[in-house]
């Protein structure tokens, strides 16, 4: 294959700014085992050899039936940058049990990607169980020291970003989705991580500012109930004066509040009495800080008694000096009856005081949401527009880790398989492409798995697909398009393809969730795609499995 072919023509696409790559990851961030292999195969004179690794996954988490393949530019990142340092040597030499040969320590210095060879699916792509999302090739010990590090570039990414686009076909895409999980995450690289492939999911925006710099998401937020219980009386307001928007003259927000709240106090039918002082300056403070951004958390003390009537004050008090205030946020209760209390304040204000905007005050609501909060609260009719989720999202509570593998297939051309009692653990030897075949209108069948040696499918023509490990469950597909699913991402030292912006990747995950059928994607009992191989790898691998069981001896 030509540089062309390979995609390889312009050279390498990354720019520099591009490369800024997290500092943690770097060639010591792998288990030991992957070094005192290295060094076992390098004595055993296997620098030669050659080996070919499957990276999947066995099951899809979150009892779903699809996985969003993520962290690929992060893989080739690593390999761009491969190559252990001086003081990564030093610290090994003193790690590494004592007698390793020095040459070694030698062989490693120089070791580079550069004769590594990896295949992907694109970044972005729904993914299935046992289909390789990754398949890399080259020599034996380079291959196999880069193993425990792909597979924690690609775990949580994938497993985060399908997490973030199932809360997004949970919400409906008109709901406006905010990351707020730095706080709970898995220490301050899984923060990243989470704010990242949350976006790349399909969420709008994340609290964390720095994945906002590094990563260029919108940065989005509220205030902390702080904020409000900081202050408990009108009198700690040391301000109170803001310049009207048009006019630009001084005046009194506070004064302007305290009219409207009186007004308020009988459309809402709530005692002024009842809400609470602290509260008011606290907004009235913030909107002073913030009159075009104006979004106060309206939970405190009490939402229909006090934050609602103390927000709408404000807002009103802001709407008379020209500005329009954005929103409230609630933070507890039952955020279905509370949304629609809100919404019917608003509008209610919105007539009464003739201010039309007020009906399109944004709902944010946040606390502990996950999946089943937001179906359950879809059931009951709610009036939020927009979630911040935080905890559930970011740990993955539902599953907490992908079980995404790096399994030998081949080395030096021969086959190598990994039997298992447990059937679904068995390995698909080979050197294998893969093959998303298509029905007529557009949803995608059934993933197909062959020997690199066989034709691709093609289109029109009849396709045996076999379950790999059933020998009765077979199908003929006659495919209406067949996607190749591997492309050649990094080869001779070089990224091969240009690569896609964050902004790209959330796209493309859009567009490939909405190439699988609904009943692929619905919550309960979803149908599980087919994951199928060819004849040909069906009878390559029952072979190779029949040559390396043991016969077993009955006493
Ligand atoms: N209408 C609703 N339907 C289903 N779940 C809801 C609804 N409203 C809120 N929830 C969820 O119920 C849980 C309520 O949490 P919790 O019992 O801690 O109450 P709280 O309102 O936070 O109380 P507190 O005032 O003590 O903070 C949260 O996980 C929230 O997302
Ligand atoms: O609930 P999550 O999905 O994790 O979303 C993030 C939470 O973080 C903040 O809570 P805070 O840290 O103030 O603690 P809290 O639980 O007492 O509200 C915020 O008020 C949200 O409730
Ligand atoms: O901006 C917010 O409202 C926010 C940010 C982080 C956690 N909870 C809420
Ligand atoms: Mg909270």
């Amino acid at each position: 294959m030509n540089d062309r072919e390979l995609g390889c023509a312009g050279g390498q696409f990354m720019d520099r700014g591009r490369m800024n790559q997290n500092g943690v990851v770097q060639p010591l961030l792998t288990d030991l085992y992957q070094i005192t292999m290295a060094y076992a195969y390098w004595k055993s004179d296997k620098t030669d050899d050659t080996a070919v690794f499957d990276l999947f996954f066995r099951n899809n988490p979150f009892h779903g039936e699809f996985t969003i393949f993520a962290g690929l530019e992060e893989c080739l990142k690593f390999l761009d940058s491969f190559h252990y340092s001086q003081s990564d040597i030093e610290y090994l030499k003193q790690t590494l049990p004592e007698g390793i040969e020095h040459e070694f320590f030698e062989y490693l210095g120089n070791l580079t990607a550069r004769d590594v060879t990896l295949y992907a699916i694109d970044e972005g792509t729904v993914a299935f169980p046992r289909v390789p999302i990754i398949k890399i090739e080259g020599p034996l010990i380079i291959v196999q020291l880069l193993e425990t590090t792909l597979l924690t570039l690609v775990n949580y990414a994938s497993l985060m970003a399908t997490n973030a686009a199932r809360y997004r076909m949970v919400a409906g895409k008109h709901v406006k989705l905010l990351e707020f999980g730095l706080r709970r995450a898995q220490g301050p690289d899984g923060g990243l991580s989470a704010s990242k492939y949350s976006y790349t999911g399909g969420f709008d925006g994340t609290s964390n500012v720095l994945a906002g710099k590094l990563f260029n998401i919108p940065v989005k937020g509220t205030h902390a109930h702080a904020y409000i219980t900081s202050f408990s009386s009108i009198g700690e307001l040391k301000t109170r004066l803001i310049k009207h928007k048009q006019t630009g003259i001084m005046e009194d927000l506070l004064e302007h509040a305290i009219k409207h709240r009186g007004l308020l106090s009988h459309l809402l039918d709530v005692s002024t009495e009842e809400s609470s002082e602290g509260e008011l300056a606290a907004m009235v403070s913030y909107a002073i800080a913030f009159p075009d951004g104006f979004m106060a958390l309206v939970d405190t003390y009490d939402v229909k008694r006090s934050g609602l009537l103390n927000f709408s004050a404000v807002a009103l008090a802001l709407n008379d000096l020209g500005y329009h205030a954005l929103g409230i946020r609630i933070d507890s209760g039952d955020l279905a009856y509370l949304s629609c209390l809100a919404r019917e304040t608003f509008e209610k204000v919105a007539e009464r005081f003739k201010v039309p905007w007020f009906n399109k005050l944004t709902i944010v609501a946040s606390n502990d949401i996950n999946e089943d909060t937001i179906l359950s609260l879809n059931e009951q009719g709610h009036k939020i527009d927009c979630f911040g989720i935080g905890t559930h999202l970011v740990t993955c509570q539902r599953q907490p880790a992908l079980g995404c593998v790096y399994k030998l297939v081949e080395i030096n051309g021969q086959p190598r398989i990994k039997l298992s009692q447990d059937v679904e653990k068995v390995t698909m030897p080979g050197n294998k492409n893969a093959y998303r075949l298509y029905s007529a209108d557009g949803h995608a069948l059934i993933d197909l798995l062959q020997k690199v040696s066989e034709p691709p499918p093609a289109v029109g023509q009849k396709v045996l697909c076999r379950h790999p490990f059933q020998e009765s469950k077979r199908a003929y597909v006659i495919p209406s398009h067949v996607e190749s699913l591997y492309k050649v991402y990094w080869k001779a030292g070089k990224i091969c393809q240009q690569l896609p912006t964050l902004e790209q990747v959330r796209e493309k995950v859009q567009i490939s969730l909405k190439t699988l059928r609904n009943d692929h994607k619905r919550t309960l009992n979803p149908t599980p795609y087919k994951v199928a191989v060819s004849d040909n790898l069906y009878n390559f691998i029952h072979d190779l499995w029949l040559q390396n069981a043991p016969i077993g001896e009955l006493s």
